[in-house]
């Protein structure tokens, strides 16, 4: 019987290649821990960001995002260590007029028009883009004089970026920019913070989805616990986990299998056989061998997913 083989890649970088090692650093949080009473937020943390590049910030609910976040943007000082923004403190003005951020759905009033909004956000920095431009970028068209109240959550979260962004920052914060979105406002949504990094802003956003992390970043950093667990392109991360997954249709016994080299661990999925395996091709050459008539076999790098599991648990 043929045997059909097929590698997935199943991951494309924004950016394949592009490396910031030498880049201007824009923001630096050096040896910074950040503690809340006895609750402990961040420790220890190093972490530069350079100009151009977009970082993507992940990890599961409390792991110090938002707390990174806000210190980056000067709202909230480190309990040690040292946060600097430009060369500078984040809370200085000349600081503030040069980065921008997505505020929540509640801080904004309900009853202004999205034009006032940008209107009045825009006052706030001394260059700040065209009214034009600003809608065109953040998807406002047919909108602008809609009250903020009025519109569908797709839509106020693109208020929320349009507003981010119309001072024309040369830094974002993109605390969960697509929270609460379906799939295809999720995408529409990425497509506008690509055009941004083109235009050569360096982003920083925070998700809790591995697929966005994967679809925007040029690099991923992992946070657990307060701590960076890790740090590199997505395909870097997943490559330091060493997985590949095999599903393969086989007569073969899950203990059978389990005993090759290089399986992690293996499980029915219907009518198929699930192999975790850190030695791909020698896992491969054995089932072959064990079995000649596998079928409908594929081998898929480990998703950003399986990654992501493995470092944080
Ligand atoms: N103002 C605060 N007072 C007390 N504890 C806080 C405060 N802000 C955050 N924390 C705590 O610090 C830890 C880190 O919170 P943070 O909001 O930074 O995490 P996060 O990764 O952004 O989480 P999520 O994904 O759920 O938003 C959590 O244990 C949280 O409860």
């Amino acid at each position: 019987m043929a045997t059909a083989i097929e590698i997935a890649g199943g991951f494309q970088s924004r950016v394949p290649n592009r490396s910031f090692a030498g880049g201007a650093a824009v923001a630096r949080v050096a040896g910074v821990s950040k503690s809340y009473g006895s609750v402990q937020a961040l420790r220890e943390v190093e972490l530069s960001i350079h100009a151009g590049e977009v970082v993507a910030l992940l990890g599961p609910n409390g792991a110090g995002k938002s707390t990174l976040v806000k210190l980056l943007l000067g709202l909230a000082s480190p309990t040690l260590g040292r946060v600097s923004v430009f060369g500078g403190d984040p809370k200085d003005t000349v600081t503030r007029e040069r980065v921008g951020s997505m505020m929540q759905v509640g801080g904004v009033p309900a009853t202004m028009k999205v034009r006032e909004h940008i209107d009045l956000f825009s006052s706030y920095y001394p260059k700040p883009l065209l009214m034009t431009d600003v809608i065109e970028l953040a998807g406002l068209q047919g909108i602008e004089q809609r009250q903020f109240g009025e519109l569908s959550g797709g839509q106020k979260q693109r208020v929320l970026f349009a507003l981010a962004l119309c001072g024309d920052p040369d830094l974002l914060f993109l605390d969960e920019p697509t929270v609460g979105l379906d799939v295809e406002a999720r995408r529409g949504f990425w497509d506008q913070i690509r055009r941004l990094a083109a235009r050569g802003k360096t982003v920083l956003l925070t998700t809790h989805y591995l697929e966005e992390a994967d679809a925007l970043a040029d690099r991923v950093v992992v946070i657990n616990k307060g701590s960076i667990v890790a740090e590199g392109t997505p395909a870097s991360i997943k490559a330091s986990t060493a997985g590949k997954k095999i599903r393969v249709v086989t007569r073969m016994t899950l203990s059978s299998i389990e005993r090759m080299a290089g399986v992690v661990s293996v499980s029915y999925d219907r009518e198929a056989v699930e192999i975790q395996t850190s030695a791909a091709e020698a896992t491969l050459r054995e089932l072959l061998a064990a079995d000649g008539e596998v079928s409908g076999l594929e081998v898929s790098n480990a998703g950003i997913e399986e990654a992501f599991l493995a470092l944080t648990k």
